[in-house]
């Protein structure tokens, strides 16, 4: 049996579910279903479900293990919760089978169950039960993103696209997607529909100026000035692909666009470990390469986030230093 085929395929299923729950709350959303968190981030009941569901699988299969996850459950205490913690319930309960229901109070304490603190040693999950909150309010692009670190690296990523076509030249073939790679076992694309894995890889590409980059919807999320100066500089004349979510780490890792550019536009925002943990290691498994933006890899030991390092760039390896180059260069002026 390969290294961690059993967190892979845990992993697999786990994913699956939560990404299905997802789809179910996106067809009965309502608008005033929608909170608002302190960051101004919009968290959904879809958040707080494919967290439950998650937790569970992971709880089941491996209970020794602690898990770094986006949300926590206090909105969904108390009676000033009590509509919210019904929703998440009945949605939650509506996608697991009938031996794996849960009582309110379990669903609260596996939201929970992702309150590690992170860190250096031994193994724990990261997870974004969904990355790109925006975009899926928005029917856009949104993932459900999970990874096993361990002392540190990213040894195994799984993503959840349900909005991604499986082929991007049939943008309006197919739609829902998975995508897995451990280190050193190769990256790899599954239709929800299907357990049969195909292989992916970067688009072969030698020059630059060729290249596609993807960056995030939201400019607040990473600059739009910055990146069109490092697409000259690079002499890009393809228009970005604007996306939200890891959906961006999927794409260019299955070669429909090149270069993911993720650059600070503050000083005190810092990267969050479940936004980047699941594409470090499908960038790197897919022929890419990924690091801040001064050229640091990404250090997922130091806890919930990247405190240690600045924006993210990933590639080809084949151009990776001429994009590295290009981003200094801009960003230093
Ligand atoms: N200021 C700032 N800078 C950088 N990143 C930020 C910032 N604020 C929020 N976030 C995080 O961005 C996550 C969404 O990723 P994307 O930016 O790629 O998608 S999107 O275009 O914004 O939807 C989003 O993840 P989710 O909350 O899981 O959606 C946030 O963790
Ligand atoms: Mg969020
Ligand atoms: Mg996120
Ligand atoms: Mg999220």
């Amino acid at each position: 049996m390969s290294l961690y085929a059993k967190e892979r395929a845990v992993a697999i299923q786990a994913v699956l579910q939560a990404s299905k729950v997802c789809q179910s709350v996106f067809q009965h959303l309502v608008a005033n279903e929608t909170l608002t968190k302190n960051d101004k981030s919009p968290v959904t009941v879809a958040d707080f479900s494919a967290q439950a569901i998650v937790n569970t699988y992971l709880e089941k299969a491996f209970p020794q293990d602690p898990i770094v996850g986006e949300e926590d459950s206090k909105d969904l205490r108390g009676a000033e919760g009590k509509i919210l913690r019904e929703k998440v319930h009945s949605l939650t309960n509506g996608i697991l089978q009938d031996n794996e229901k849960l009582s309110e109070d379990q669903i609260l304490q596996a939201i929970d169950r992702g309150n590690y603190a992170g860190g250096a040693q031994g193994r724990h999950w990261a997870l974004d039960p969904i990355d790109g909150t925006k975009g899926f309010l928005r029917g856009g692009q949104y993932a459900v993103c999970l990874a096993l670190i361990v002392d540190g690296v990213v040894q195994l990523g799984v993503m959840g696209t349900p909005n991604l076509p499986i082929n991007a030249s049939q943008p309006d073939g197919e739609r829902g997607s998975l995508f897995v790679a451990v280190r050193g076992q190769g990256a790899f694309q599954r239709p929800f529909s299907q357990e049969q894995e195909t292989k992916i890889q970067f688009a072969d590409i030698n020059d630059t100026k060729n290249a596609t980059f993807c960056e995030s919807v939201e400019a607040g999320h990473s600059s739009h000035d910055d990146a069109s100066l490092i697409a000259k500089e690079l002499g890009i004349t393809r228009p970005s692909i604007r996306m939200d979510s890891q959906a961006k780490y999927c794409s260019i890792a299955r070669g429909d666009a090149d270069i993911y550019l993720r650059l600070p536009t503050s000083k005190t925002y810092v990267e969050k470990i479940w936004d980047h943990a699941s594409g470090n290691v499908l960038i790197t498994e897919a022929g890419g390469k990924v690091s801040d933006v001064n050229g640091q890899s990404l250090d997922f030991s130091v806890g919930r986030t990247l405190s240690k390092n600045s924006g993210v760039i990933a590639s080809n390896a084949t151009i990776f230093d001429s994009v590295l180059a290009a981003v200094q260069k801009v960003l230093k002026n």
